[in-house]
């Protein structure tokens, strides 16, 4: 168990608080949606309140990427939302960046640069070992305590995540706490417990439908979107040169053999497509799985109508379903059909979870509403639905292990 908020002393204290505002960037590189920020306002709005002196981690984008940004636009809407004075800094751990948390007051909050503007911040560490990174040594000598409020990035050993807890009191903040509580018992969950993977992480999803029916936790897994189809090819349909190709290009060939021995070993307990849907003549036309390929090889962009039904009829029965990524491409209004249906469907399971950062925008673009749980993490989700530990909740659970760096 983690030490959560109740069991800081928050009056004077001089927190860290790491959260994951990791979001959709517009082309003006501002933030173009703040879901993620919104998720974090309990817990900062209660530091601030309760007098604590906050000074706010977290990564924007990844290195090279075209989300790969700064914090000011993040800064200028958590200040909004909590409606409150946030001041910014662009730097993370340097003098100027300790200098900005050492001058906090009590309710005063800072929000430090992007961590990932430091090359260590991403590298996966053992704790010991992010603990004597730059970013630890530099910045922990000014901070009280570390509270760990980034579920979404709870699956990374990276210094912001393990690294501080390794050196400082750690704690876990609102998010992470309601997280942990709601996945974290997934074993105790009503059965049977159907998983639906769908979107486009394929290799990531392969590994957690071995992890889950290997372990006993899926009757039944789901397969949709573009994990669909490589299920389906896997099993020896031939989706078209349009899917085939799109698979090749995002690198997912070599994914069609681990789905084939997954069939081998599983078959009965995992849900293959009946139908997929494709555009022909600019309009949504479905196709059973015995008359593919497409005949002028479009791509499958969405589940179509029988396979709907057979897995509407799989969940009828479910007593949990976990769902992560959408059926189709969502994106586009003849291919929503699938992820609307499908998920509008689960929401009458007694008990269901939802990841994924395109998943939950896929669910507020469609107005499906009325889960059990919407996560704020995909990877960090799944991996704790395969009852997986996650490095950061390790390090929190451990507690310190090495002396707070002196400041110097
Ligand atoms: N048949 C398909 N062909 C091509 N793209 C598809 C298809 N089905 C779904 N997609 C795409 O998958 C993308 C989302 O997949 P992804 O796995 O990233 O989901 P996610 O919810 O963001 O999960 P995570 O948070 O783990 O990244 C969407 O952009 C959607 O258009
Ligand atoms: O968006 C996420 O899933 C988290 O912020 C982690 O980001 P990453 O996959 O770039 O490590």
């Amino acid at each position: 168990m983690t030490d959560t908020l109740d069991d800081l002393d928050v009056e004077g204290t001089t927190v860290g608080v790491r959260i994951d505002v990791n979001s959709p960037i517009g082309d003006d590189g501002m933030l173009a949606d703040d879901a993620r920020l919104r998720a974090h306002v309990d817990t900062l709005s209660e530091l601030i309140e309760r007098g604590g002196r906050v000074a706010v981690l977290a990564h924007q984008g990844r290195p090279g990427g075209d989300e790969f940004v700064s914090l000011e636009s993040h800064a200028e809407r958590l200040s909004k939302l909590l409606d409150h004075p946030i001041d910014y800094v662009d730097a993370t751990f340097s003098h100027a960046a300790r200098e900005a948390v050492t001058a906090l007051e009590n309710g005063d909050c800072v929000v430090l640069e992007n961590t990932r503007f430091y090359s260590e911040e991403y590298m996966e560490f053992e704790p010991e070992r992010a603990a004597q990174t730059h970013l630890v040594t530099g910045l922990a000598p000014v901070l009280d305590a570390y509270v760990n409020d980034a579920f979404a990035a709870a699956h990374r050993s990276q210094p912001s995540l393990v690294g501080f807890p390794t050196v400082l009191p750690g704690y876990a903040g609102r998010v992470m706490e309601s997280e942990l509580d709601t996945l974290g018992s997934i074993e105790e969950t009503p059965e049977p417990r159907v998983y639906v993977l769908g979107g486009a992480k394929v290799s990531d999803s392969i590994d957690v439908a071995w992890s889950v029916l290997e372990k006993g936790l899926a009757d039944h897994v789901l397969t949709a979107g573009v994990v669909g189809n490589v299920f389906l090819i896997a099993d020896g349909v031939d989706l078209g040169d349009a899917s085939s190709d799109f698979i090749y290009d995002q690198g997912y060939w070599d994914e069609i053999d681990r789905a084939a021995d997954l069939l081998d070993a599983y078959g009965e307990r995992v849900a293959l497509p009946r139908d997929v849907a494709v555009e022909r003549d600019g309009q949504r036309h479905e196709i059973g799985v015995n008359a593919l390929p497409p005949q002028d090889a479009e791509a499958a962009m969405d589940i179509g109508s029988s396979t709907l039904s057979y897995y509407q009829r799989l969940l009828e029965d479910a007593g949990t379903v976990i769902l992560n990524g959408p059926a189709g491409v969502f994106e586009d209004e003849a291919f929503e059909k699938g992820t609307r249906r499908l998920y509008n469907a689960a929401t009458d399971v007694e008990m269901s979870i939802v990841g994924g950062g395109d998943t939950a925008s896929a669910l507020r673009q469609l107005g499906v509403e009325g889960f059990s749980h919407v996560s704020t993490g995909g990877g960090a989700a799944l991996r704790m639905l395969t009852a997986e530990p996650l490095p950061a909740v390790t390090a929190l659970e451990n507690g310190p292990t090495q002396q707070q760096p002196a400041d110097d």
